[in-house]
């Protein structure tokens, strides 16, 4: 009656704030859920190293799970709640995807815990994180670009007014991440400033579907950092070296990508700023039961 899941975080190409299409790729920073399924009719959470952040999405995520997929598990006594932990090396609302990983392990660790991890479909664990994520108030889409590049690996191309995902692709990149010292809380976005933008999101969406991501991400970069009022100077930083570079999700983080030479170089630009710099490879495995 124990899970455990590890999700990675994820960078953007495109923000879907705009036209509800949106792009991500898989990053290697984790997060990991822990579940523990008890007889108390209720679900209680606890989010290691953060006592005070909102816990309702994780609990979400387990509710819904135990929901839809107690009935089919073999169970001797059926659940009816859980002690849900996460842990995480993605820092919280940061824009890199920190709520999705969160979902992705919890669904997933909730359905080890069923022992029916293996039997159910990743897109279909992951639209359960996205229902989850909506409920609990936590994004403006759903944001299943994110979701589904955290559970999948890789990079993905969705839409999430539809929750359909359009294109999958495996990438072999290194990453170069910079994260100010503060937070940015995805459903605080500005949409109206993002709708304005809708008619470059639709070319970035265009080059991201035809593989041409680098370029797509760093379209992207220059549009949102102006709809969401944050500073380019970080990309021009890391241009022209880097292949891509983008503000990530609705910021403050900003990731580009490239070779590994390159962005130590990026990286000691970076490093001359407050807050964060860090330097990882891209993700193609996905959320893992371990
Ligand atoms: N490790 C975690 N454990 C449990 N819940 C988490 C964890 N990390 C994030 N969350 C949930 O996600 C919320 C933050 O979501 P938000 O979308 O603002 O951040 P993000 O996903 O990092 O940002 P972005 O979508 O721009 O990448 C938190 O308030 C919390 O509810
Ligand atoms: O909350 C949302 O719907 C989103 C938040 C950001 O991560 C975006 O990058 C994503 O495309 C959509």
């Amino acid at each position: 009656m124990d899970g455990r899941a590890v999700a990675p975080a994820a960078g953007t190409v495109l923000n879907a704030l705009a036209t509800g299409t949106g792009s991500a790729f898989a990053l290697d920073l984790e997060t990991t859920a822990t579940v523990t399924l008890s007889d108390d009719p209720l679900v209680n959470a606890t989010i290691t190293d953060a006592p005070d952040a909102d816990t309702s999405l994780i609990e979400r995520c387990v509710a819904l799970t135990l929901e839809r997929y107690e009935p089919a598990a073999d169970l001797d006594a059926t659940p009816l709640g859980a002690q849900v932990t996460t842990g995480s090396d993605v820092p919280m609302a940061s824009g890199l995807k920190s709520s999705s990983a969160a979902a992705n392990a919890t669904v997933l660790a909730t359905l080890d815990a069923l022992d029916i991890g293996e039997e159910v479909d990743r897109l279909e664990a992951c639209l359960v994180g996205v229902e989850a994520a909506r409920d609990a108030g936590v994004t403006i889409t759903g944001a299943l670009d994110d979701a589904s590049a955290s559970m999948l690996g890789g990079v993905t191309v969705t839409d999430n007014t539809e929750d359909r995902l359009l294109k999958r692709e495996q990438v072999d990149w290194h990453a170069a991440i910079y994260t100010p010292p503060e937070q940015a809380f995805s459903a605080d976005a500005d949409v109206d400033a993002c709708t304005r933008i809708a008619s470059t999101a639709e070319v970035v969406a265009e080059l991201a579907l035809d593989g041409r991501y680098t370029d797509a991400m760093t379209v992207n970069g220059f549009a949102f950092c102006g709809a969401l009022e944050h500073s380019p100077a970080p990309m021009l930083e890391a241009l022209p070296d880097a292949a891509g570079v983008s503000l990530s999700g609705t910021g403050p983080s900003y990731v580009a990508v490239g070779d590994r030479p390159t962005l130590e170089t990026v990286c000691d630009r970076w490093a001359e700023r407050p807050g964060t710099t860090r330097l990882v490879e891209t993700r193609n495995d996905g959320t893992q039961i371990r």
